[in-house]
């Protein structure tokens, strides 16, 4: 009894402190929310403690380390917390994430946003490693709160999202993988959305998103609250009437600054001949190999060939690249590794030049001019943030400067000139060019580079900066080591008879059109090695993947890359195929002569080879064959291979040989006596079809152990290999960092020995951390820490973990 009356009392006990405990929830909700209304917009806010903030969120921030508020916060977070639509726009690195992130979580709280209440608010990103990026800080100072969050990027099955998405309260996403979800995914209701919000507003409104935006607009309710950040905010009205904000509050706390971009930030331009800025990015990275660079380029395939091609020169510091056709795991490994490193360069596209904040990057080369004003802004920007220095330099081509500068200076970029100095420079072009030669994998690596490079050029809008014309195409041909410039040939767009010149001109330009070579071979006084390899024809006995590039009508195809040059490069060749094409005559097989003459257009080039070829035009006939025309001593010297000509041949006769030398075919009819003979016809078939199932038995038990022992060694060839790049990354990191030769360019106020500088000036790994790792928060009691630690995400699976990382 005695026991059961205790249990009694001790269960009164709790149902009352239970009710308390409510009680004094609702009150202090009720406090919270009364703090809000009255919170005055005017009054400036400096410290989070200052503001009206929910347990949670105040113990999240702490716990993150943040503990003052930067200019946007304190003049967007107030506004917000009253449900007000808005525009916010900050320079980079200066904090807008928190921005919008605080109120979210606020905004929620004081609705009293539970599971059963599905999706309360929508971030859409531009990019996967953004998404991931913000999804990081939610998770850090959202540990405390009960909301299920999920980060939706693609990368992974559609079904697996799909089962968690219902039990959403917060969700960063892509747009496109939005818009898949919103489309498919039947138990996935967004009516009761309260709050959206577009980071980097400027870019998820313009052109590439356009149609999936709107889409998903469709499917959300009118009546939320938006709200639109970036460095180079949106004000289009046109934009701003399909988000259909309300009376939004524009929140642009450095309109009147004197400059678009940190103060903390120096920049440089250098010009660089086009065919030279490869060697000017070696000289500078030689220069530099106790710092963190970002590099720019204008494609995938500029990244992935300047990555391989410089890796192959070894220059003393790890090298990393990034572009949007790689894997996701990829991705993230390599966001990853370049965070943590201390030294190291990372070659990437414009997917990383939004929003990611890597810690303390010293530098940001941009090799290719960006598109325009506001992507350099953001490209920068991912230097000198918060409150921290760096350095930018942009490569122009002296056809680029007037324009660009033009730009720059409409946006409010300050920028100064630098000159290389030529001492410093070092040339890489003949070690380019021999390595191109002995490795035909890194040369068609080379050409899909500068076919994207010339692509990039001629797609932008401002031509008042980019003047394809004007580029020394061939030079930079030569430049990445390549023996001539690959022939391009426009065929889409609206400029046809510009792009017709403009093919008829890199035609003739190319080390690849026969005419124009002996013509240039002519000219030339003195001839190299190089040369001279170079302008063999038979280049494809090198290199078997180049006769898999080339169809059997002889044109240049999207086709598999070699296995060992990456995914990637198919889906990119697929890229190219409809907007350019590489012309080339190549294989024998080359027989349909009309071909060539029909794809190569009816350009002046092609009318004048026409009138050349008819003069001395020949026939081959082969037996039973129609007969073959010889337009050029090339297919005549082909068509002479008699390997070639095989494929015009009838197929042969295949016969053996009995012990007397008389020749048979090789499956002849039995003699029918000599089989009655050999007994009774349905015993014999019976004793074959025994026969044939042992035999068939026997040469399975063989097979399989083949195969067993084939996929032994190729298990023992991977773990060889893998050992092998894994001894190879640590010598690739050890080697040479201890050389630190001069900095190649004069920049105002800096000399090339202020490395060490940057180091001291970078604060300790500990400081550098100090507002991403919660755990380091000595001060909380270790159970706490323990159930809402966060960790950094590593591999995919940490990302799918991640889908319900807040669930309570
Ligand atoms: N209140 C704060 N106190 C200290 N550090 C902060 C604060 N707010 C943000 N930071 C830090 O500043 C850095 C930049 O923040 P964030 O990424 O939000 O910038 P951003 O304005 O979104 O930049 P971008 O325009 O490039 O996207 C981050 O490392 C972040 O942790």
């Amino acid at each position: 009894m005695a026991p059961r009356a205790v249990k009694g009392k001790s269960k009164t006990h709790q149902d009352t402190g239970r009710v308390l405990k409510r009680k004094r929830g609702e009150d202090s909700l009720a406090t919270l929310i009364k703090q809000v209304e009255d919170l005055d917009l005017k009054a400036p806010v400096k410290n989070f403690s200052d503001l009206p903030l929910s347990e949670p969120t105040a113990k999240g921030l702490s716990a993150s380390h943040f503990k003052t508020l930067t200019d946007i916060q304190s003049r967007a977070i107030n506004h917000a917390f009253k449900g007000r639509d808005i525009l916010g726009a900050a320079k980079t690195g200066s904090g807008k994430t928190l921005a919008f992130l605080v109120p979210i979580l606020e905004n929620l709280y004081r609705k009293k946003w539970t599971e059963l209440d599905g999706l309360g608010a929508l971030v859409l990103s531009p990019t996967r490693e953004l998404a991931i990026q913000i999804f990081e800080v939610l998770r850090k100072i959202g540990r405390y709160h009960n909301f299920s969050a999920g980060l939706i990027i693609g990368g992974k099955s559609l079904r697996e999202e799909q089962d968690r998405l219902g039990r959403m309260n917060i969700l960063v996403c892509t747009p496109g993988r939005m818009l898949q979800h919103l489309d498919q995914t039947a138990m996935f209701e967004t009516n009761n959305l309260q709050m959206l919000v577009l980071d980097e507003a400027d870019r998820i409104m313009d052109m590439g998103f356009q149609k999936t935006v709107d889409a998903i607009l469709d499917h959300l309710p009118k009546q939320r609250q938006t709200m639109l950040f970036s460095a180079t905010q949106t004000k289009k009205v046109g934009d701003l009437a399909r988000l259909s904000l309300q009376e939004p509050e524009y929140v642009s706390v450095h309109e009147a600054a004197a400059s678009a971009t940190p103060s903390t930030l120096q920049q440089h331009y250098t010009v660089t001949p086009l065919p030279q800025k490869l060697d000017t990015l070696w000289s500078f990275i030689r220069s530099n190999l106790k710092s963190k660079t970002v590099v720019f380029l204008s494609s995938g395939k500029q990244v992935r060939y300047v990555y391989e091609s410089l890796r192959q020169l070894q220059p003393g510091i790890s090298l990393l690249h990034l572009h949007g056709r790689q894997k996701q795991g990829g991705r993230l490994d390599i966001t990853t590794k370049f965070s943590q490193a201390q030294h190291a360069v990372l070659f990437a596209t414009d997917v990383v030049a939004r929003g990611l904040d890597f810690p303390a990057v010293d530098w940001v080369i941009q090799m290719d001019c960006p598109e325009d004003a506001d992507t350099y802004i953001h490209r920068v920007g991912r230097t000198a943030r918060y409150e921290r220095v760096g350095r930018a330099v942009l490569f122009l081509d002296p056809s680029e400067e007037k324009g660009f500068l033009k730009q720059l200076e409409h946006k409010k970029v300050p920028i100064e000139k630098i000159n290389i100095k030529s001492n410093k420079q070092q040339s890489v072009k003949n070690q380019l060019q021999n390595m191109c030669f002995k490795d035909p994998e890194l040369k068609y690596l080379g050409q899909k580079a500068f076919i994207s490079y010339v692509k990039s050029i001629y797609v932008q809008k401002d031509k008042e900066t980019f003047k394809i014309k004007e580029l020394p195409l061939e030079e930079y041909a030569a430049s990445l080591g390549l023996p001539g410039a690959p022939r391009i040939k426009f065929i889409k767009g609206d400029n046809a008879k510009e792009r017709k010149n403009e093919s008829w001109r890199m035609a003739h330009m190319s080390g690849d059109d026969d005419s124009e070579t002996e013509k240039k071979k002519d000219e030339k006084e003195v001839r190299t090695r190089y040369d001279r390899m170079f302008e063999r024809r038979n280049q494809g006995v090198l290199a078997e993947h180049y006769s898999k590039l080339i169809n059997d009508d002889g044109t240049m195809v999207a086709t598999d890359a070699p296995k060992d040059a990456g995914a990637e490069i198919d889906d990119e060749a697929d890229e190219d195929a409809d907007f350019l094409s590489v012309k080339r005559r190549f294989a024998a097989g080359d027989a349909e002569l009309g071909e060539d003459s029909d794809s190569s257009g009816s350009e002046d080039s092609d009318a004048e080879s026409k009138t050349k070829d008819a003069k001395d035009v020949k026939m081959v006939h082969l037996d039973g064959q129609d007969p073959l025309l010889i337009d050029s001593k090339r297919r005549e010297k082909l068509l002479k291979s008699k390997k070639k000509l095989l494929k015009f041949k009838g197929k042969g006769t295949k016969l053996v040989y009995d012990d007397e030398g008389n020749a048979h075919e090789m499956y002849e009819m039995e003699d029918e006596d000599a089989f009655k003979a050999r007994g009774d016809a349905n015993a014999q078939r019976e004793k074959f079809l025994e026969g044939e199932t042992e035999r068939t038995r026997q040469a399975d038990i063989e097979d399989k152990e083949v195969m067993r022992e084939k996929r032994r060694e190729k298990k023992e060839k991977r773990k060889a290999r893998e050992r092998a790049e894994a001894e190879a990354d640590m010598s690739e990191e050890e080697g040479g960092l201890s050389h630190l030769p001069h900095v190649p360019f004069e920049i105002p106020g800096s000399d090339s020995d202020s490395a060490s500088e940057r180091d001291e000036s970078r604060p300790s790994k500990k400081q550098r951390v100090s507002f991403a790792e919660p755990d380091s928060d000595d001060d909380k009691p270790k159970s706490k820490k323990s159930q809402a630690s966060v960790k950094p995400i590593e591999t995919l699976g940490d990302l799918e973990a991640l889908a319900s990382g807040l669930l309570g």
